[in-house]
């Protein structure tokens, strides 16, 4: 499997590293055993070869369908009900994917903010194009994604007629329980199940991911399969032997010694989401009890012209996690230049990732002298079996870490302290009293 992983420089002794080995033991024994905190939460471990296969089938039919009969597909989500399909899409195919020619839908994500202005503008993308919908919600109350289900709901029946309307709307909700489920066997859409043990930020292999790759044209038995691999690959308990737990181990010694803030950074702009839903997953997981470290993302080399400065100067809190991609999508050359005005003849017909492997190199030395600590993730290729197997890496390597650290990885019992607010604030019913208490704070 084209995943490799190693520390740079000597910031942290490896026998520092395997000291820890006892205690990654015991995390990987409560994740295996199901006997830790959030352990009704581990559906996520064994997930890439125990899936719904029938569903699997359904996904796939689903997206033929959409393919068929839809030139866009709106997926309405937020959190892990959005970003595992939206950099799924930047990873596997490109940021450009609705700019390129092809026989599969354009693919817009809303629900995922409060903007009537972002709404507007994918409303007249969308224009008088056939659509579909996928929306996915968990809870099937989340704000963000609700109000905007509204819209495209009422969009759609006005289109197309309630009856066709429902043939276009697919849901991905609890299997049972939430406003969402109700309302899809009121109404006869189409449903796709997340897993009642499978937290949102941990459901981009389920038909959370799934159906929106499939309808992108994915291939998901790849994406299954690098799961799968992945899985096998980092369940030794043996911390010489696993690099995802020495990952992990390593996060917590860089805790330890203070560095609270990790930068994932990448040198491929088809990362760039990957950087949103690490945020989200390393964030929600171990932001907690006023411990974690703090996740951030970077894209290199384009931040080290804004952000770099910092890095590689300002204050000594953070450490850095690099995602080097070995080759490239596609290959271009340096041309050559016969005024040669700005000194780059030197690299004329030189490979782009060649300049681009040089940054690399350059930059992470630079920030190691700057006392920035380094981890790589080197991986093969982008493409759909290397998706699968990166996100089940960073899965098991939170899984562990956030055990490391003693908390519930698999809550996240803070986010909902905003929600109360605005609802308050709003005027929902049963909120009036904090709501006064607010408004004399404003
Ligand atoms: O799928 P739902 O229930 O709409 O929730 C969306 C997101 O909101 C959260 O519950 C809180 O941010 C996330 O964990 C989840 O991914």
């Amino acid at each position: 499997m084209g995943i490799s992983f190693s520390l740079k420089g000597d910031f942290i002794k490896k026998d520092e590293v395997f000291a820890l080995q006892k205690e990654v033991e015991r995390c990987h024994y409560a994740l295996h055993e199901k006997t830790g905190k959030g352990n009704d939460f581990l559906g996520w471990v064994d997930l890439p070869v125990n899936y719904d296969k029938e569903e699997f089938d359904r996904i796939k039919k689903a997206a033929a369908r959409i393919q068929a009969n839809s030139e866009v597909l709106i997926v309405i989500g937020i959190g892990g009900s959005y970003l595992g399909a939206r950099t799924a899409l930047d990873f596997i195919k490109t940021p450009f994917y609705n700019e390129r020619k092809k026989d599969t839908p354009d693919i817009y994500f809303v629900g995922n903010n409060i903007s009537s202005a972002y709404l507007n503008d994918v409303l007249a993308i969308l224009g008088d194009r056939d659509f579909s919908v996928n929306v996915i919600s968990k809870s099937g109350t989340t704000t963000e994604p609700a109000i905007a289900f509204r819209i495209f709901k009422q969009l759609l029946e006005k289109k197309y007629g309630k009856a066709e309307a429902a043939k276009r709307i697919f849901a991905t909700t609890d299997r049972a329980k939430g406003a969402l489920k109700g309302m899809c066997d009121r109404e006869g859409y189409e449903t796709f199940v997340i897993p009642d043990d499978v937290g949102g930020r941990f459901s981009v292999l389920t038909p959370v991911g799934l159906l929106p790759m499939a309808a992108a044209g994915v291939e998901l038995d790849a994406v299954m399969q690098g799961a799968a691999d992945a899985r096998e690959k980092y369940s030794n308990p043996d911390l010489k032997e696993n690099d995802c737990y020495q990952y992990a181990a390593l996060r917590h010694l860089f805790y330890q010694q203070g560095k609270t803030v990790e930068i994932l950074a990448n040198y491929e702009p088809h990362l760039t989401s990957f950087g949103e839903w690490f945020k989200q997953l390393f964030a929600e997981s171990e932001g907690k009890e006023h411990k974690g470290i703090f996740p951030v993302a970077a894209n290199f080399s384009t931040d080290l012209h804004s952000i770099g400065q910092y890095i590689q100067d300002g204050l000594r809190c953070f450490f850095e996690t690099v995602l080097w991609v070995k080759t490239p999508k596609s290959a271009a050359v340096v041309p050559f230049d016969a005024q040669d005005e700005d000194g780059l003849n030197f690299l004329a017909e030189k490979e782009i990732h060649f300049v681009n492997s040089k940054a690399f190199a350059g930059t992470m030395l630079a920030h190691m002298d700057g006392g920035v600590p380094n981890l790589v993730i080197e991986l093969d290729k982008m493409d759909a079996y290397h998706f699968g197997a990166l996100v089940y890496f960073f899965e098991k390597a939170v899984g562990i870490s956030g055990y490391l650290l003693d908390v519930n990885p698999f809550d996240q019992p803070g986010v909902e302290a905003y929600k109360k607010n605005m609802f308050a604030l709003l005027g929902k019913p049963g909120y009036e009293d904090r709501k006064a208490e607010l408004e004399a704070r404003l």
